[in-house]
């Protein structure tokens, strides 16, 4: 796939070594290891809580390891200082789940906002930049609106417009397709790739969904149980005869997931200290 077209195929976009991540004393996952190039589209998938979030917020640099490293276009972004990290970051794209565009802004301000804050590109410039980016999401002609007079659907894209406004290497997005209606759906995972192609960048999905991420994604990495649990193309996944990769791909009731969140002995004090019964 577009990934034996890399451009840059000596040294990952984000590289996770043998890493520990978590809060506290509590470890929410261990030796986590992980590539994603240019020019590749990765989902990261796994059950609620397992820790894709996690995972996330360790590539921004918002959380250190515990154990192992994180490089960031190949430099270790828990030990860069406030500017190197800042430097790493203005060469990512992040999208979070609630893509929070400024309601007070209309469309074409919301993507313009970037680029106005980090370079000094002139009008026409800008300009240009801003319509090309909300051409490749479709929404040209929707320049002028404000965020009031858009749809859910249309709010992710002009979020994913203004994500890519600064042509990031690196893009992460947080379930690019929770809550979309089927064609929205389909419309959003072939703008990933897409642009993931034309930008040459490397995109990392956080998500649930099987069929649309299997559908774009080169590599897949699946969590749980506190550890990587499986890796590979979507073929090699779908092949898998692991308990957990088919309870999650087959969306099984039973199996190895549980479905309740396990006592720790946090919970056990707050439950004695409120009277529950264990
Ligand atoms: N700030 C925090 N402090 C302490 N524990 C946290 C914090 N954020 C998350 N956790 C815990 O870390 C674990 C993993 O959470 P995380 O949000 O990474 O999961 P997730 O896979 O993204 O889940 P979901 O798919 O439900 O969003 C959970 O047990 C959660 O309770």
């Amino acid at each position: 796939m577009s990934s034996e077209t890399d451009a840059h195929p000596g040294q990952p976009a984000l590289l996770f070594s043998d890493v520990s991540l978590g809060y506290g004393d509590f470890t929410v996952l261990s030796n986590v290891t992980m590539e994603v190039r240019r020019g590749q589209v990765v989902a990261m998938m796994g059950g609620s809580g397992s820790g894709k979030t996690t995972l996330l917020r360790g590539a921004t640099g918002q959380l250190s390891p515990q154990a192992g490293a994180i490089r960031v276009f190949g430099e270790d972004i828990a030990q860069a200082n406030g500017d190197g990290v800042r430097k790493l970051r203005q060469r990512m794209g992040v999208l979070f789940q609630q893509g929070a565009l400024f309601t007070d802004l209309n469309v074409f301000e919301n993507v313009a906002f970037p680029l106005r804050e980090h370079t000094e590109q002139t009008e026409s410039a800008i300009i240009q930049t801003v319509l090309d980016k909300l051409d490749a999401v479709g929404l040209r002609a929707a320049a002028h609106l404000k965020i009031s007079e858009i749809s859910g659907g249309m709010a992710r894209r002009v979020a994913l417009a203004r994500a890519i406004v600064l042509e990031p290497e690196l893009i992460l997005y947080d379930e690019p397709f929770a809550g979309l209606d089927p064609i929205s759906l389909g419309i959003t995972a072939q703008l990933i790739r897409t642009l993931t192609d034309r930008l040459n960048c490397a995109s990392v999905l956080i998500t649930h969904d099987v069929a649309e991420s299997f559908a774009i994604a080169d590599q897949v990495y699946m969590v749980g149980q506190g550890k990587m649990i499986a890796s590979g193309t979507p073929d090699d996944l779908s092949r898998s005869q692991d308990a957990y990769v088919r309870q999650f791909l087959d969306g099984q009731p039973d199996g190895p997931i549980a479905f309740h969140y396990p006592q720790t002995p946090a919970f056990q004090q707050w439950l004695g200290q409120h009277g529950g019964r264990p």
